[in-house]
């Protein structure tokens, strides 16, 4: 029987929302998924510099290709303003080949965040990353409350996906205790569902 695959997408420019990336990708190869960790290239107001197609370090770019052939993906940025990131923005805005073939219609997806206060603006940058992936007719999953961790959590976890606080001064990436069960309950649940929609 063939593994799911899962992509984990994110963009992260302190590590937060990596640390994140990490423990969903946990969740999902623990229920059996084959997962790919990608980012994204950064994006400079220099017209006269362009990236390497290869990061001088982490995970590789994302291809078109990789995001096309996935069952499952989870997408994630920092909280900048309230909204994704521009670099992950900037992706989206390349992908009108992918929505004319409707190549990510029906796939199971997820959102994650990180940010450095409770209540600057996570759950609408959740929300401005699920705009994209409805257009692309993605089916978009929460967090239910019978995760006993977004009960008790004082910190990250909304039920419109994972997210961690992290505070500028700590200088540390480290995920609550609640903050990193629910991450990796979330790739559980993308690995699962996209598993049940591939049949
Ligand atoms: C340009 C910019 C805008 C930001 N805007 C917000 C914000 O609106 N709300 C917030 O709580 N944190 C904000 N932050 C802080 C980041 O969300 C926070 O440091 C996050 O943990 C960084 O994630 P990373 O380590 O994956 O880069 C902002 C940071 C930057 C650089």
């Amino acid at each position: 029987m063939t593994a799911v695959n899962i992509v984990v997408l994110y963009y992260s420019k302190h590590g937060s929302t990596f640390a994140l990336a990490e423990a969903i990708a946990r969740g999902a190869e623990q229920v059996g998924a084959n997962v790919k960790l990608r980012t994204v290239p950064p994006v400079s107001d220099n017209l006269d510099c362009s990236a390497s197609s290869i990061p001088n370090s982490g995970y590789p770019y994302i291809s078109k290709h990789e995001i096309e052939t996935c069952d499952g993906l989870a997408l994630g940025s920092p909280t900048h303003f309230g909204n994704m990131a521009a670099p992950m923005k900037y992706f989206w805005d390349t992908t009108s080949d992918l929505w004319l073939k409707g190549s990510l219609v029906d796939k199971p997806a997820c959102v994650f965040s990180s940010s450095s206060s409770m209540h600057g603006g996570q759950e609408s940058t959740l929300l401005s990353m699920m705009l994209p992936l409805f257009h692309h007719g993605m089916l978009l999953l929460g967090l239910p409350y019978s995760e006993p961790n977004l009960h008790d959590t004082k910190s990250g976890g909304t039920p419109y996906g994972v997210t961690s606080v992290v505070q500028n001064t700590q200088h540390s990436t480290k995920l609550s205790d609640d903050e990193l069960s629910l991450a990796i309950a979330m790739g559980k649940r993308l690995a699962t569902t996209s598993k049940r929609q591939i049949g």
